[in-house]
């Protein structure tokens, strides 16, 4: 596994964590630091234990066991200052339905001492138009986009985006895209979670794959899974039907088939394994392994 060791750059130091929803261990002993400028993702099934991870390292909610650090500070004991320099992106939102865009990110920009301009976080956003709408009358998407410019807006050092792209049309989603890139170029440190893997190989710098509350692989995106995992696939349809092989050598296959075939062979082509592929792996084997099923205390379930 590859983990970096705390430094004075760490930003999110996460050790033995865990957490116990009665008796349901939703995290179990998941351990990783964030260094200071990185984007991180947090990947995993439905009820992985995610949100629960994220949500603690906000201070939203207690831990069961285990240490964690976020700017520095025990979540648990954050005050308002650190809490200013969180930008946070909850799953899902309440906003008030009845105030303008514009009027919610000026409310919001209010709460900072040094908040980003309101206008260019709505055009970064891609709400321009819709500035002057109430809440209530914007799509699903477009109130995501709102969430988003809520969690910039107030120079965030560490931003949590929990599934933001969620509901999003794909120009919308390759805009957001953007719109992270520029918020690392700042130097803005991300925590993001997403069901999305393009998403992931797009913007982060390395991925930790979590099932059943359990840390199964943790690395840089193109490296995650080990090279086994990413051997490329040579595809090709031929008389006796479609074949596949893996070689580290695609090229070289691809010209011994076109010798063979004496033209142009059928349906060729060369796959790279993508992080889909490799995560799919990863969450396969973690659910065969009987070791990383999700552990239950044997106590009464209350929350
Ligand atoms: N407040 C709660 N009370 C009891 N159980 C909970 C609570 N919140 C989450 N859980 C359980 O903890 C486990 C982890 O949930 P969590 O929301 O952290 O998963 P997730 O990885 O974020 O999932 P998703 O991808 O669906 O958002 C799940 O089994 C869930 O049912």
């Amino acid at each position: 596994m590859n983990q970096h060791a705390p430094s004075s750059d760490t930003i999110v130091e996460v050790e033995n964590l865990g957490k116990r929803y009665g008796s349901l261990v939703a995290v179990d002993d998941v351990s990783f630091n964030i260094c200071r400028g990185e984007t991180f993702a947090l990947l995993g099934p439905n009820g992985a234990g995610k949100s629960t991870t994220i949500e603690i390292l906000e201070g939203y909610r207690d831990r069961t066991s285990g240490t964690v650090r976020v700017l520095g500070v025990d979540p648990q004991k954050g005050g308002v200052a650190w809490k200013a320099q969180l930008g946070i992106v909850l799953q899902s939102s309440a906003e008030a339905a009845q105030v303008t865009v514009r009027e919610q990110v000026e409310q919001f920009a209010a709460y900072y001492d040094h908040p980003r301009d309101v206008e260019e976080v709505i055009a970064a956003v891609g709400l321009t138009e819709k500035a002057k709408t109430r809440i209530g009358k914007l799509s699903g998407g477009q109130r995501r986009r709102v969430d988003v410019a809520l969690g910039v807006i107030g120079r965030p050092q560490l931003l949590f985006l929990d599934e933001p792209t969620t509901g999003f049309d794909p120009e919308a989603r390759r805009h957001f895209w953007e719109l992270i890139r520029s918020l690392k170029a700042d130097g803005t440190t991300i925590l993001l979670t997403t069901h999305y893997l393009d998403e992931a190989a797009q913007l982060a710098d390395r991925v930790a794959v979590i099932a059943a509350g359990k840390l199964v692989e943790i690395g840089p995106v193109d490296t995650i899974g080990g090279a086994e995992a990413r051997v490329p696939i040579v595809r090709w349809r031929d008389h006796a039907g479609l074949h596949e092989e893996r070689t580290l050598e695609p090229a070289a296959l691809a010209a011994r088939l076109l010798d063979a075939a004496a033209g142009e062979p059928r349906d060729l082509e060369i796959v790279r394994p993508s992080l889909e592929d490799v995560y799919l792996g990863l969450v396969g084997a973690a659910d065969r392994n009987p070791a990383s099923a999700r552990t239950t205390t044997g106590e009464p379930a209350h929350v």
